[in-house]
């Protein structure tokens, strides 16, 4: 009999509602705004004194603000994801990439959402505004959500429920947002009409650490290392440091340094801030770049060591080190100045050491977290022992020649080829020799589309006994001159 009762009162108080409705669109409709508006106030105060629902409303813009309110994205972003298959109308629009269709609620839909066993419901909803004569703008439409939930819930819903909302919300979006590349433009002066120190595209990179050619166990360090970063929040907070976290990628050129920036951007959704540190002009710039920066991004300083010339450290150990090492290392300079940094020696960049340290652990500790930093280099052993310790840079990652294993997974990419009888000679012969992941790639690489795996393994073995032999002959070059050496000191003796 209960359930009845219940049933008939729910019903009488459906159809009161209804008359109210009614009543009241007929008044809005006809009376004077001040009239319909004190109908509306009073017709609120008494539905709410029996009324056991609240309601919440997240308006799309709030007052006259031209950009969309965050709540009101987190909660459109939130109920796409969860609630979607529920809903029976929807509405579908091109992402932000353009590469797929998103679904979302369309207007006036409803769907229910429970947490820990409460149920509440949430409907999309849009007033129109009037169109005001005398101007050439189209109707406004002011979309918002609305979230209705019993009063017995109203502090797990307002508490605990909310900040579960807008935190998804919040993760959804970042995952789902075109990410951008930003780069600090070349040249001293900044144009003064200038709003920002970094212009950007979009970052569209393919590499993943699925398609990194590197040791499987190794690899999974990093992507461990990296997701235990991401989810660090509130260790790093307990600890009391910058959530930030420095690495440093090193190794000869074309093993991956560059490949792997990409591929952490996309494992973490982050944006990337290249920063082309010969185009700074001083170390009141740099900490101006630096402020502009964003959460959940990777600043990125590639080739290091030849960017600026940070320290005499550098020219001293460059005395020390051999003739021969010094040419080969001056050619890698000289091939890497005017091509990526276009400043050099000519730089009219002042940033110090001790302004690039402040870029890393000082000031900048304290405008917001979530950031990476990442330099790289092919010289480590030029760089000042005072960039790279730990704690400013946290892990350091070398970038070697090709393995077997890491020929598999390009062999796997390249040639959708797991196993191969020509295998087992590439294996012996990379056991003997040193090619880089980057010559591997572009042996794999077919030529055309009628282009067989066999000939791309064939093209590798070739490369690799043409590198074998070069090692020997400069082996015995090296074995000849220090024979030669070694005599002459006896003769001086
Ligand atoms: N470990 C790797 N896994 C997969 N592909 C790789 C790897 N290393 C290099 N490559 C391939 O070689 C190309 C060059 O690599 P990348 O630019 O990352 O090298 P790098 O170490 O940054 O070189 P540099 O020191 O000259 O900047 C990439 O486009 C990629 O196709
Ligand atoms: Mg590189």
């Amino acid at each position: 009999m209960v359930p009845l009762k219940m049933a008939e009162m729910w019903a009488t108080m459906g159809s009161t509602i209804a008359s109210f409705m009614f009543v009241w669109a007929i008044i809005r409709q006809y009376c004077p705004y001040e009239l319909s508006r004190f109908f509306e106030k009073y017709t609120h105060r008494i539905m709410g004194s029996f009324y056991p629902y609240i309601r919440i409303s997240f308006h799309e813009f709030l007052g006259d603000r031209l950009k969309q309110s965050d709540a009101y994205g987190a909660v459109e972003a939130y109920l796409s994801a969860n609630t979607s298959k529920s809903a029976k109308r929807l509405k579908a629009e091109m992402g932000k990439d353009c590469s797929n269709l998103v679904l979302s609620m369309d207007e006036y839909e409803r769907v229910t959402d429970e947490f820990q066993g409460m149920k509440v419901w949430w409907i999309s909803s849009k007033v129109v505004l009037p169109t005001r004569s005398m101007t050439y703008y189209p109707e406004q439409e002011k979309r918002y959500y609305k979230l209705s939930f019993h009063k017995k819930y109203r502090d797990v819903i307002t508490g605990s429920y909310l900040e579960h909302v807008m935190r998804e919300g919040k993760e959804i979006r970042l995952r789902n947002r075109q990410r951008k590349l930003y780069t600090n433009s070349p040249g001293c002066k900044w144009p003064s009409y200038k709003q920002t120190m970094w212009s950007h595209i979009v970052f569209e990179h393919p590499a993943t650490f699925e398609t990194m050619a590197m040791e499987p166990e190794k690899k999974q360090e990093i992507i461990d290392d990296l997701l235990t970063f991401s989810k660090s929040k509130d260790f790093y907070a307990r600890i009391g440091k910058a959530w930030k976290r420095g690495y440093l990628l090193y190794g000869p050129p074309g093993t991956g340094k560059s490949t792997m920036i990409a591929a952490m951007a996309n494992l973490l959704s982050y944006n990337v801030y290249d920063l082309e540190l010969t185009a700074v002009k001083d170390n009141t710039e740099l900490r101006k770049l630096l402020i502009e920066t964003t959460s959940k991004s990777i600043i990125v300083i590639e080739d290091i060591d030849c960017s600026l010339d940070l320290t005499g450290q550098r020219k001293k150990k460059a005395e020390k080190s051999s003739d021969d090492e010094m040419e080969k290392q001056n050619k890698e300079v000289a091939r890497k100045e005017p091509k990526e940094h276009g400043g050099g020696s000519n730089s009219c960049s002042k940033v110090t050491l001790s302004g690039l340290l402040n870029f890393i652990d000082g000031l900048w500790s304290a405008c917001g977290g979530e950031r990476l930093i990442v330099f790289t280099t092919n010289y480590v052993e030029r760089l000042d022992p005072a960039l790279i310790r730990r704690g400013r840079m946290d892990k350091h990652i070398e970038l070697s020649y090709c393995s077997f294993e890491g020929f598999k997974v390009l062999a796997k990419n390249y040639l959708k080829l797991e196993i191969h009888p020509m295998f087992d000679k590439i294996q012996r012969l990379m056991d003997e020799t040193e090619i880089t992941p980057a010559d591997v790639a572009e042996n794999l690489m077919p030529n055309s589309l009628l282009d067989d795996a066999e000939r791309c393994l064939s093209s590798l073995i070739e490369a690799l006994e043409i590198a074998k032999e070069a090692a020997a002959v400069k082996k015995a070059e090296e074995v000849k001159d220090n024979y030669k050496n070694e005599e002459e000191n006896s003769k001086l003796q």
